[in-house]
């Protein structure tokens, strides 16, 4: 048997079952990765993308080859896309002096969870800073909202209440409200559910899934509500017309008390596609404060990103996970717009970093699990 190559399977089963502990560690190491990528761009050396052929289907078939060099990670992630659909590839990572192979992994689970801990390294350093209650959930109650039902979305939610029933955090909560907003199909809720039992009466955690609006304005008064009354938010939607808009977050309608509301938007990853509005991301733009977007990659969510595209966000309206430092460089405060609410919004389309620094810490842990066992 061939111990190189790590399955779809093996990763997801691992992470179903790992501690708060481990999830946490893995934030921290994927951020170590994008300080290494803010400190060197180069790094990333340029994708390279070929379609299959020239005719009609073929050219409709993409590879992307996207290669990582450093001291600390080398690999590289193949993708194959059918119509900009069903990406499917792998992530190989090799030893940076000799080219040895580390191991081969199929990319699927890896790229998923890798980008819902990506978009939790904002939320987990708001959560854990000790000068400034950036929360405040009423009634002990946190509010979390996820557009879309797909694998993105599931990790998203999974990884987010890891982090919230972590022993650092658990303690300032009575509960927690999922809000699911779904297009078509509702999210199987299975796994989720024995997640939540695993915790016993530690704590409340209640799913309630909402179909998205389909009229112009794409709003329905329930998945509405929920958005107005979240802490958290996550946008996973390969959507071109936006789901989530500003004054959803400016009506003080569903808050009475100050609100701080954290913003990840990963779905989308084209020039036409859009999660938010365009008020939402000009508020930003316009802050006296210079407050600024949280994003991955400065280059590629300004040549990617269709909401940040269609607001002509220059490279200082965004900061890197990588640069982030003080947490006040990512809080917008809307009280001038008649709320009591503040906002943070994070813009993730993806780096090779990630999967290749990611598949590394997923053998460092599986070795140390291995090795307890023993
Ligand atoms: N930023 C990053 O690093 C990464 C981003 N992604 C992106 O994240 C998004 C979600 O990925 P993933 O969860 O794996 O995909 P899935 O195919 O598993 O799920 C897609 C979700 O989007 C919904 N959806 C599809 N079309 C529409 C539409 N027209 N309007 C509203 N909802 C729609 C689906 O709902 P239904 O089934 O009801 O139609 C489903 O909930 C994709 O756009 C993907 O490209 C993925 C990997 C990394």
């Amino acid at each position: 048997m061939n111990h190189s190559i790590v399955t779809d399977d093996e990763v997801r089963e691992f992470f179903l079952n790992c501690s708060s502990e481990t999830v946490i560690e893995s934030i921290a190491d994927l951020h170590e990765s994008l300080r290494l990528y803010s400190e060197n761009h180069g790094i990333l050396p340029n994708r390279i993308f070929k379609t299959l052929g020239e005719n009609d289907e073929d050219s409709k078939i993409s590879h992307i080859f996207m290669p990582v060099v450093s001291r600390d990670f080398s690999g590289i992630k193949i993708l194959i896309s059918n119509n900009n659909k069903n990406f499917q590839g792998v992530i190989n990572l090799l030893e940076p002096e000799t080219g040895k192979l580390n191991g081969c992994f199929e990319a699927k689970q890896i790229t998923a969870i890798r980008t819902a801990l990506v978009s939790c390294i904002g939320l987990y350093k708001q959560l854990s800073d000790p000068h400034h209650g950036w929360f405040k959930f009423e009634d002990g109650i946190c509010q979390l909202t996820c557009f879309g039902t797909g694998l993105q979305a599931f990790w998203h939610i999974y990884v987010c209440i890891k982090i919230l029933m972590s022993e650092a955090f658990k303690r300032s909560l009575n509960a927690i409200k999922v809000n699911i907003l779904y297009h078509k199909n509702k999210m199987d809720l299975a796994c989720l559910k024995s997640l939540s039992k695993s915790f016993g009466n530690e704590l409340n955690i209640d799913f309630n899934q909402y179909q998205l609006g389909t009229g112009e304005d794409h709003k329905s008064p329930k998945a509405n509500d929920a958005v107005s009354s979240s802490d958290i938010i996550f946008g996973c939607l390969p959507t071109s017309t936006p789901n989530l808009f500003l004054n959803q977050l400016t009506n003080s309608k569903n808050s009475n008390e100050p609100k701080h509301t954290y913003i990840s938007l990963i779905g989308s990853y084209k020039p036409i596609m859009h999660e938010c509005d365009k008020d939402l991301v000009d508020v930003f733009k316009s802050s006296d404060e210079n407050v600024r977007i949280l994003v991955d990659s400065r280059e590629h969510t300004l040549l990617e990103s269709g909401e940040l595209i269609d607001s002509e966000i220059n490279p200082d309206n965004v900061i890197e996970i990588g640069e982030l430092d003080s947490i006040k460089d990512i809080v917008l405060d809307l009280h001038g717009k008649s709320s009591k609410r503040s906002i943070t919004l994070c813009k993730i389309v993806g780096l090779a970093v990630m999967d290749v620094a990611f598949a590394k810490k997923f053998l460092n842990l599986k070795a140390k699990d291995e090795a307890c066992e023993e």
